[in-house]
């Protein structure tokens, strides 16, 4: 596999003594598990291996579903969502769901539970009536309010449709070991299940059966996904900060905070990484911002975003910088042809591809954005396929859980949270509910 490079603009990656010694000790927190906030939230820092148990399992049970299911129905919120759907946005056909079956490779896969528009679920439960369905339900506290209603809504539909002992076959849930409602539920209704590691936070989870069940039925390679996440653990397991990009990046944002850079901006090119930065904006959101600190990490498509917020970035509040995902071979090209009469100028690109021009729309913008003060950092991944990307995810696991202990904060909890958690239930009158 070829190496993710880490470049920059307006930022010296040097650095100096005194972090180091930080470095060392955030570095010693990871990796000797103990003595610090939150470590028995380390779980992830061995991504299960790829030709074990577990990828076995999870690639008999993503058989299973292709074989039997026209639609594969997850339903999950948060860690317990996004990152499956990344992997599968960045890796699979733009319009997966689209395709007739022999093109698709596997179900189409629809994800529910992420929001509460009743809208939504009516629409897509609309679309199923005369398909056969599979459900995979995601929720690692098994209590979360949008994921239970969502399930509550499917398993009434599913029963209609199919009676109780068809919908137990189709049901699978991915929950903790031993603790939560879902798990109440699944062994009540015989359901086949998937453990969330206990020592894994939901939005540390993607490489867990979280994202790796529906990305296996979505026909992506977990196996070589592994191999990349498992690559980068060894490639980033190292304190050398000269020889440790994860490291780097982790360092450089942290000396961006304190120069006033409040507001981290992660850029892609192509829209089929647009929930993989909803990935990334939980994962550093909900580690960092607490204790009255922590980056605000947002994120744009260019180009389309150049022609909305690009004004902004080049000329609002100098409290931001960008990070920018560029993938160096896109897998596929389209070449312009030459139009007789040239009646949109655009001649003068003829036999040029869309990935030079999107190339030199990056060039551009990042010359501009640097003229215009704001730093950039570059993650140049050579190509997106399964194992850059399982290098990819574990890539930002390990910075952020890095970087939260050098702001000094505990990357691994969530506390803020509960508090509009709390309000709702009050709000909706749910017993034993105080504000
Ligand atoms: O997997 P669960 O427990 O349903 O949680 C889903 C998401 O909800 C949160 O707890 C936030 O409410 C996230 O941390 C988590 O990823």
């Amino acid at each position: 596999m070829s190496k993710i490079r880490l470049e920059a603009t307006a930022i010296d990656l040097r650095f100096d003594e005194s972090i180091l010694e930080q470095v060392q000790q955030a570095h010693d927190y990871l990796h000797q598990n103990g003595g610090s906030a939150g470590h028995g939230f380390l779980g992830w820092i061995d991504p299960p291996a790829e030709s074990g148990e577990l990828a076995e399992e999870l690639l008999g049970a993503a058989a299973y579903i292709r074989g039997k299911a026209d639609v594969l129905l997850v339903i999950g919120i948060g860690g317990s969502y996004a990152g499956g759907r990344a992997g599968i946005e960045m890796l699979t056909h733009p319009f997966r769901n689209q395709l007739p079956p022999e093109q698709r490779n596997g179900p189409e896969i629809y994800f529910l539970g992420q929001n509460l528009s009743a809208s939504y679920i009516k629409g897509l439960l609309s679309i199923l009536e005369d398909r056969d369905v599979i459900v995979n339900v995601i929720s690692k506290s098994g209590t979360t309010t949008e994921t239970a209603i969502a399930f509550r809504i499917v398993l009434g539909w599913m029963h209609n449709k199919y009676g109780a002992k068809e919908t137990a076959r189709r049901i699978i849930a991915t929950t903790d070991r031993s603790k939560g409602n879902l798990r109440r539920i699944s062994e009540a209704g015989d359901y086949r299940t998937f453990d969330i590691p206990e020592d894994v936070a939901g939005r540390y989870s993607v490489l867990t059966p979280v994202g790796l069940l529906p990305m296996a039925v979505a026909g992506i390679d977990i196996q070589s996904m592994l191999r990349g996440a498992r690559d980068a653990r060894d490639q980033y397991s190292t304190c050398d900060l000269t020889q440790n990009i994860c490291y780097q990046y982790a360092v450089a944002r942290n000396k961006l905070l304190n120069q006033g850079k409040l507001i981290e901006i992660l850029v892609s090119y192509e829209p089929g990484m647009a929930l993989f930065a909803e990935w990334w904006k939980q994962l550093f959101g909900e580690s960092e911002g607490k204790d009255g600190k922590g980056i605000f990490p947002a994120s744009v498509q260019f180009t389309t975003d150049l022609h909305s917020i690009g004004q902004y970035v080049q000329q609002g509040p100098r409290h931001l910088f960008e990070t920018i995902l560029w993938v160096e071979d896109a897998h596929c090209n389209v070449e312009l042809p030459e139009l007789a009469g040239d009646p949109d100028e655009l001649n003068y690109l003829a036999g040029k591809t869309l990935n030079f021009v999107n190339e030199q729309a990056f060039f551009g913008a990042l010359q501009a954005h640097t003229e215009g003060d704001v730093p950039n950092l570059v993650l140049r991944i050579p190509r997106l396929d399964a194992q850059h990307v399982g290098h990819l995810f574990y890539f930002f696991e390990k910075a952020c859980a890095l970087s939260g202990y050098l702001l000094g904060v505990n990357p691994f909890d969530q506390p803020g949270v509960e508090m509009s958690k709390r309000n709702m239930f009050k709000l909706l009158g749910k017993s034993g509910s105080t504000l």
